[in-house]
């Protein structure tokens, strides 16, 4: 038997950082997905591992059941619903990942592992597994490509172990029910946790349920934007990790937790004017051109407290600097330190400004993405 999954990646407008306290935050699926093909074999083709290839990095780890089911005899029987992965849990399967002696330019890919690892083994025991994985998103660089690994997988797991619903169909692909996407959402919240520490949880729920949403504190509000939003994503290919940065800010709250908080509290209003402005129609006395300098304007704002919560970098600054040049306004996505900038496109822009500012980024070492913002979100196609 075998399925394909996949699910998008994101991009924040306003509330990085201050959702994981607590604050609202907007975020949207992008048309950039990770694949993943899961093929469970059959008698005749039993080889008799769990086996996991990472087809971009060339790479692929083979775990024999057998020593699986050694490692982990003793834990309990599969969960019935998304559990988190205990501390002892978390180390027995560290230990299965440190064994494979990951090159040491490519240790960032530890964590994914274990999170492979984890949600393969709470859904599917020990039982032989090819498990194929690609991605179109620059890993690590701010478009939640973790969540969308991670709600890819659970997907493909959760397909091939239950009786998922369908709710659509579209060239074969397939969209499930909500109860089955809050199963999937949940379980990769779970794969989340492993490699985000202490994440929201909006990266995994905007991957899986895809559009245009309202995060805060776990709740889900799709947000009906009232025209298109069209965003350059400019990758600063500044490698950082999300769990490091996060961690960071929890620990300036804790040295300033008056001023930090009031940070948060402005950035939970911003999203909630920023939701506003998406979902009030144009009209004559609300013109295109004045809806997104609302959204420019709220943008400019996050991104100032972004930088009090220390979490923007030089490398952002320069794109910053360099679409001012074109009144341009732009902010940084996902969790900061490098990875990614959004620069929103007006509409009445042209295509050879655009070009221009592009042609100029790209000249300063940044790489440019022209991506779809607010599709789909998780998708299956079984054989
Ligand atoms: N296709 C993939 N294959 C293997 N591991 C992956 C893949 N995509 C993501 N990962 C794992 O996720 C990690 C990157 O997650 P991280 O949260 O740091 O960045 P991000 O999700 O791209 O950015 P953000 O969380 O800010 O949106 C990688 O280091 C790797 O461990
Ligand atoms: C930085 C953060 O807010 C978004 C990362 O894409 C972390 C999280 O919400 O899990
Ligand atoms: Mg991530």
């Amino acid at each position: 038997m075998e399925v394909r999954s996949r699910a998008p990646g994101k991009i924040i407008l306003t509330g990085e950082h201050a959702v994981v306290h607590g604050s609202s935050a907007i975020a949207a699926a992008i048309d950039l997905y990770t694949h993943v093909l899961f093929r469970l074999p059959s008698l005749s083709e039993n080889h008799g591992s769990v086996e996991l290839e990472l087809k971009d990095l060339g790479l692929v780890f083979s775990w024999p059941s057998q020593r699986l089911e050694e490692r982990f005899h003793s834990m309990d029987t599969l969960p019935s619903t998304p559990q988190s992965c205990s501390s002892d849990h978390l180390k027995l399967i560290a230990s299965l990942v440190e064994e494979k002696n990951i090159p040491e330019d490519k240790i960032w890919l530890s964590s994914g592992v274990c999170a492979f690892l984890y949600l393969y083994t709470s859904i599917h025991g020990y039982k032989p597994a090819t498990v194929a994985v690609t991605s179109e998103l620059p890993l690590g660089s701010g478009l939640g490509s973790s969540a969308s690994f991670c709600v890819a997988l659970a997907a493909a797991f959760l397909a091939l172990s239950t009786r998922v619903s369908i709710n659509d169909e579209k060239d074969g692909w397939l969209t499930l029910t909500t109860s089955d996407l809050e199963l999937v959402n949940k379980w990769a919240f779970e794969g989340e946790k492993i490699m985000h520490g202490k994440p929201s949880g909006i990266d995994n729920t905007v991957s899986t349920f895809g559009r245009v949403v309202m995060f805060k504190s776990g709740e889900l509000n799709q947000i009906q934007s009232t025209a298109p939003l069209r965003m350059l994503v400019t990758n600063t290919k500044v490698g950082r990790n999300t769990k490091k940065l996060v961690a960071g800010v929890s620990e300036r709250v804790a040295r300033h937790p008056g001023s930090m908080n009031a940070i948060f509290t402005s950035v939970d209003f911003i999203s909630k004017e920023l939701a506003t402005v998406l979902e009030t129609p144009t009209s004559d006395d609300f013109s295109v051109t004045t809806r997104e300098k609302m959204i420019e304007e709220l943008m400019e704002m996050n991104q100032g407290l972004l930088q009090c919560m220390g979490v923007s970098h030089p490398s952002i600054e320069n794109v910053l600097r360099a679409t001012e040049k074109y009144k341009l306004t732009s902010k940084l996505t996902g969790a900061g330190g490098g990875g990614c900038v959004l620069t929103l496109l007006p509409t009445l822009i042209t295509g050879t400004v655009v070009d221009e500012v592009i042609a100029d980024l790209e000249s300063i070492g940044f790489q440019c993405l022209k991506v779809e913002v607010g599709g789909k979100g998780l998708e299956v196609c079984f054989g």
